[in-house]
């Protein structure tokens, strides 16, 4: 059994219509995968599930060894860094960067009581210096533009050092530089060896970072194709996930583009 995600057979059926349907996945701790799909794909379901936010309607799911439905999801939950628009919403406007990147070593969002250690306060400069955010330091939530916010969602999700890091379209809204910036700092902590295993949920192949080592593709529930992200990306699979004749380019930088044929 893989070691940070492994799905079996799994459906989540909702009003009767199955979002999710019979999604069977392996995810091991060195791999860095991408999940691509159109709106309504079933994406952020799939996220939600490997985030031990959701249980599914039918089959198993284990997340760290761990088989939902028979764990306790408030000890599995710290184990795990995960950042989408639901986890942005959950954070004060008026909460400062630094306690917005603090306060994930308790699993809450808003700081309160808590009596944060110098370690921590140390760590959350180090996560903040990684990610180009020491400047907002004391600038709160509520301020920042787009690409910062995302940047410190990513930061939060990072700072207790989780054993899977789940990224909702991490890239989406961001204008063009802010995109590119981010996908390099994606890029470089996911080449690191130390770094945990990756899943990251984008609409678009030209925000995959380098590095990322497997794909899935998703449509109406269920899986296109899954492997080895260089397999997965192909005309033919692209196509018939997005419903639209594509090709896609592999770049010499490890970067790729598609565009309607
Ligand atoms: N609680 C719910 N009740 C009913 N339908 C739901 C529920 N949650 C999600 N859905 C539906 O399930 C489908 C998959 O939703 P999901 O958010 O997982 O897709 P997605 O691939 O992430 O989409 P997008 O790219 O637009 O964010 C959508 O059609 C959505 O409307």
């Amino acid at each position: 059994m893989a070691d940070v995600l492994s799905l079996s057979d799994v459906s989540v059926v909702r009003n009767t219509r199955p979002i999710l349907d019979g999604v069977t996945w392996e995810v091991d701790a060195s791999q860095r995968w991408v999940v691509l799909g159109p709106n309504g794909a079933g994406k952020s379901t799939l996220l939600a599930l490997a985030a031990a936010q959701l249980h599914p309607t039918r089959g198993t799911v284990t997340v760290l060894g761990e088989q939902l439905g028979r764990t306790d999801v408030f000890e599995l939950r710290p184990r795990i860094g995960f950042a989408s628009t639901a986890t942005d919403r959950r954070i004060p406007g008026s909460e400062t960067v630094l306690d917005t990147v603090m306060t994930a070593s308790y699993a809450v969002s808003g700081r309160w009581n808590e009596s944060y250690e110098d370690a921590d306060l140390k760590r959350a400069h180090d996560v903040l210096y990684d990610w180009h955010l020491e400047e907002f330091a004391e600038r709160t939530f509520g301020t920042l533009s787009d690409g910062e916010r995302k940047r410190v969602q990513i930061a939060r999700a990072i700072m207790t050092d989780p054993e899977v890091l789940l990224l909702d379209e991490p890239s989406a809204s961001l204008d063009l530089g802010a995109r590119e910036r981010l996908l390099r700092s994606l890029a470089s902590y996911a080449s690191s060896p130390y770094a945990p295993a990756v899943v990251m949920v984008t609409h678009h192949v030209e925000e995959i970072p380098v590095g990322i080592t497997h794909g899935m593709l998703l449509r109406d529930g269920a899986v296109v194709t899954a492997g080895p992200l260089a397999e997965t990306l192909t005309d033919v699979n692209l196509t018939e996930t997005f419903g639209v004749n594509l090709h896609v380019t592999a770049h010499e930088d490890g970067r790729y583009s598609a565009r309607a044929t």
